[in-house]
């Protein structure tokens, strides 16, 4: 659905030469939820421009729906753009008129048949369940059902993908989870693909199954959700996993490890999909010698599976821990040893 392959661009300005992207490459499949992450500056906004048409590459190639968009003439990219829906984080209504009006916008712009309007709107109103606000004004409306406004204007086109700029960072916890929800909806019911831009770890958690971090410019890590949230390995990507999954050694619980006069060892457990129900630790108390401990403890439900990580110590002598880890790689429960200082 789309392939972004090297891409760079440069912005020039007073203060010198800004590298907003820098060799990027990322590719969505149709059906995908992917969330780009990243703090801000890190060049989320310009990526997703990009695949808009709003900017154009200094280099590299774009591809959207089966056409690269260097080689568009205007009136092919304006077709295009017409297969894209944009979602965006300050709604960009039009706080006077109604939400009908706000909704039935682009097919007025692109003279569409009043009777095609009428239908066309009744229908993206009932999947955004706000058929009771059809003659409210966009200024009535909470901030939750503005944006439920926002997402029926771009599903008026019937597109093929939804590009979402900060489409919940307006929003509320509980408002933000009935908005993801919705966008899920869409993507399962209606088989459109999202591409989403986020600085919000819980958004990704909630909704994607691809993930792309990004930092000054260029994308550091990315793949399933469940491979990025399992091992993250760049810094910035693991601060943001932090966010969301408790996989530290709580502080309160640190000085009463290092108490500890006997030998032990400190090991960070995840359980991911299938491992979940395998009885690892209940076998490893098994183990002759070792006496287990659990430190710290979280269960995170993550692309329609569930992560548990457990951090667990390990006392005994070295023999004896060295079978009980053992014992959990073999169940292929995915161990890394903490040091506490
Ligand atoms: N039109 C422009 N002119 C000059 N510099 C720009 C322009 N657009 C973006 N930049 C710069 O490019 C870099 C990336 O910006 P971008 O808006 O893509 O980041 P972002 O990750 O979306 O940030 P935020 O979350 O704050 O929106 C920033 O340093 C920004 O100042």
């Amino acid at each position: 659905m789309i392939q972004i392959e090297h891409v760079s661009k440069t912005f020039s300005g007073k203060y010198g030469t800004v590298h907003a992207l820098d060799d990027v490459s990322i590719h969505v499949e149709k059906g995908d939820i992917c969330g780009i992450i990243g703090f801000s500056g890190a060049g989320k906004s310009t990526l997703i421009r990009l695949v808009n048409g709003l900017e154009t590459a200094d280099s590299g190639k774009v591809t959207v729906c089966g056409k690269e968009l260097s080689t568009l003439k205007k009136p092919e990219l304006r077709a295009l753009r017409r297969k894209i829906g944009m979602v965006f984080q300050q709604f960009n209504l039009l706080e006077s008129k109604t939400v009908y009006h706000n909704i039935a916008l682009p097919l007025i712009l692109a003279k569409t048949p009043k009777v095609e309007i009428d239908k066309k709107v009744k229908e993206v109103l009932k999947i955004v369940e706000l058929e009771d606000k059809k003659d409210t004004y966009i200024s009535q409306l909470s901030g939750g059902q503005k944006q439920r406004v926002g997402i029926a204007r771009a599903l008026t086109t019937d597109p093929e993908l939804l590009l979402c700029d900060e489409a919940t960072s307006a929003l509320d916890p509980q408002t933000t989870e009935s908005i993801l929800k919705l966008l899920k909806k869409i993507n399962r019911k209606m088989g459109v693909t999202i591409l989403l831009i986020t600085h919000q770890m819980q958004v990704v958690q909630m909704i994607c199954n691809k993930v792309a971090v990004m930092e000054s410019g260029k994308i550091v890590e990315s793949g399933s959700v469940l491979e990025v949230f399992g091992s993250p390995k760049m810094p910035v990507t693991k601060r943001f996993v932090q966010t969301v999954i408790r996989d530290q050694i709580p502080d309160s619980i640190i000085s009463l490890v290092k108490e500890q006069k006997e030998n032990f060892r400190v090991d960070r457990l995840k359980f991911i999909g299938s491992s979940v129900k395998r009885p690892v630790i209940s076998d490893i108390c098994k183990t002759k010698g070792v006496v287990v401990n659990i430190l710290g403890a979280a269960v995170q439900e993550l692309e329609d599976s569930v992560m548990c990580v457990f951090i667990l110590q390990l006392i005994g002598d070295d023999e004896s821990i060295d079978k009980a880890e053992a014992e959990i790689d073999k169940n292929g429960v995915l161990r890394e040893r903490l040091e506490v200082e």
